[in-house]
């Protein structure tokens, strides 16, 4: 437990995948044809997102393996159903994603986001909106770990992945939210 109080809940916990089946998912994802390259507007320019991102709705039938079984394992782990997998490839040390909160807006009330960590390790800051030098942790994510936090978390601190200097792998999130009915 890294967090709880009326600014919301923050668990982290390792090995809740076996580090051979964390590797096994990882490298099944890494070959598959499923990552996508995102633009985005910045600064009025359009520029690629800085990894790679794929999405998966948690009710897809045809919803390939291993996230089949990391959905039926995450909502074993939490006790909540999620609706949503959303993944991201960090494919080295220079692909990053920037602080932010995920948005409320489209996410249900009540229920936490869950990632799953896998291959290499990364970095995660997670800093107080308010207060960002006293409220902040550095969390190292490693591979076969679940993050969970609360939604409530999001209105308060934001969390973002850095570019690192130290050559590294590849590391895969996958993230578990329960979003609003369209
Ligand atoms: O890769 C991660 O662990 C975090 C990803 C993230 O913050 C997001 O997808 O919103
Ligand atoms: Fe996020």
């Amino acid at each position: 437990m890294l967090l709880d109080d009326a600014s919301g809940r923050i668990v982290y916990e390792e090995n809740v995948i076996g580090a051979q089946e964390a590797a096994r998912w990882h490298e099944r994802l890494l070959d598959s044809p499923i990552w996508r390259q995102q633009r985005r507007m910045m600064y009025e320019r359009e520029l690629d997102v800085p990894r790679l991102t794929s999405h998966f709705s948690a009710a897809d039938p045809g919803l390939p393996w291993p996230l089949d079984v990391a959905l039926e394992r995450v909502r074993a782990l939490t006790g909540e159903r999620f609706n949503s997998i959303g993944l991201n490839l960090y494919r080295n040390e220079h692909d990053s994603v920037a602080m932010h909160n995920d948005r409320l807006g489209d996410l249900q009330e009540g229920h936490p986001i869950a990632l799953i960590s896998l291959g290499a390790t990364r970095r995660m800051h997670i800093r107080n909106k308010k207060h960002a030098a006293a409220r902040r942790l550095d969390l190292d994510l490693a591979p076969g770990s679940l993050l969970l936090m609360s939604l409530d978390t999001q209105l308060h601190y934001d969390h973002g992945i850095p570019k690192q200097a130290h050559p590294v792998g590849p590391r895969i999130s996958l993230a578990f939210r329960t979003r609003k009915p369209e």
